[in-house]
C-alpha cells in the first residue's frame, strides 16, 4: 500500500435518520478535523430523503455527503428509483453500490453493480463498490474466491483512485458485533489489492480499500492499522457523532 493513500472514514446511515438527526451530522462535520488530526477524509452516506439537507448541513466544511444506491439509468420510467444525476444534483459526491443488503434484498448481481458504478461516474460521483463473503462462504473456505469473483465482476476496468473506492464487508460481520481477526482482514485486503492491480494496473495500487463490519471506537485502531486498510465503512457507529469521531480519532496520531 503506498503510504500516500489518504484514509477515508465513511458512514452509511442505511434506512435511518430523519431531519432531527442532522444535528448529529453537524457535530461530526464540526469536530472531524480535530478528531482525526486532519489526517483523514470524512463522508456520510445518507438516505435519499436527506441528501439535499445533509449537503446544506455540512456546507463550509470538507465533510462529504453520499448516497446509498443509484439506478443505472439517467432518467426514465423507474418508479421509486433515483439516478446518479439526481444524487449529484443534490450536491452529493459519492454513491455506495453493491452493498450486501442491496445484493441480498434486491437481487443485485456483479454486472448490475458494475453498471451502477459507471452510472455514478457518469454523474461525476465516486463509487464505493462493496464486496464480501457470507458466513456460509467463509465456512466453506471460499472467501478469497468470492472476493476475486466480485472484484472481477463489479469493478469496471476504468476504475481508478479518483472515481472508485472498494469496501470489503464480510456479510456476517455487518451489524453483528463480530469482526474477522486482523490476520483475516490483512489476507482479504491484500488479496483485493492484488486483484485490483491485476485488473487496473498501476491505478489499482492507490484505490482505497475500506473495511466495513461492526467497526466501533473500541476496535477501530487495530482494524485501521492493518496493511491495505485505507479507512472504514461504518454502519451503526456512524449514527452517533461520539462514535464516528471516536473512530476518526485513530488517525490523530
Ligand atoms: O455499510 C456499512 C456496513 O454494512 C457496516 O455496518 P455496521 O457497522 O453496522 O456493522
Amino acid at each position: 500500500m503506498p503510504s500516500s493513500i489518504r484514509p477515508l472514514v465513511a458512514g452509511n446511515w442505511k434506512m435511518n435518520g430523519l431531519a432531527a438527526h442532522l444535528s448529529e451530522l453537524q457535530t461530526m462535520a464540526t469536530g472531524f478535523e480535530d478528531a482525526s488530526g486532519g489526517a483523514a477524509e470524512a463522508l456520510i452516506c445518507v438516505p435519499a430523503t436527506l441528501i439535499d439537507r445533509a449537503v446544506k448541513s455540512v456546507a463550509g466544511s470538507d465533510f462529504a455527503i453520499g448516497a446509498e444506491d443509484c439506478h443505472v439509468e439517467e432518467k426514465g420510467a423507474h418508479t421509486g428509483d433515483i439516478s446518479a444525476e439526481m444524487i449529484a444534483d443534490c450536491g452529493a459526491s459519492y454513491v455506495i453500490v453493491g452493498h450486501s443488503e442491496r445484493r441480498t434484498n434486491h437481487g443485485e448481481d456483479d454486472a448490475t453493480v458494475a453498471q451502477k458504478a459507471k452510472a455514478g461516474w457518469r454523474a461525476g460521483l465516486t463509487a464505493i463498490i462493496c464486496v464480501g463473503e457470507t458466513e456460509a462462504q467463509r465456512k466453506a473456505g471460499e472467501t478469497l474466491d468470492i472476493l476475486e469473483r466480485q472484484i472481477a465482476g463489479s469493478v469496471p476496468a476504468e476504475a481508478n483512485a479518483e472515481n472508485t473506492v472498494v469496501a470489503y464487508e464480510p456479510v456476517w460481520a455487518i451489524g453483528t458485533g463480530l469482526t474477522p481477526t486482523v490476520e483475516d482482514v490483512a489476507e482479504a485486503h491484500t488479496h483485493i489489492r492484488s486483484r485490483l492491480v491485476e485488473a487496473l494496473g498501476e491505478a489499482g495500487q492507490s484505490v482505497r480499500i475500506l473495511y466495513g463490519g461492526s467497526v466501533k471506537p473500541a476496535n477501530a485502531a487495530e482494524l485501521m492499522a492493518v496493511q491495505n486498510v485505507n479507512g472504514a465503512l461504518i454502519g451503526g457507529a456512524s449514527l452517533k457523532a461520539d462514535d464516528f469521531l471516536g473512530i476518526a480519532a485513530v488517525y490523530s496520531g
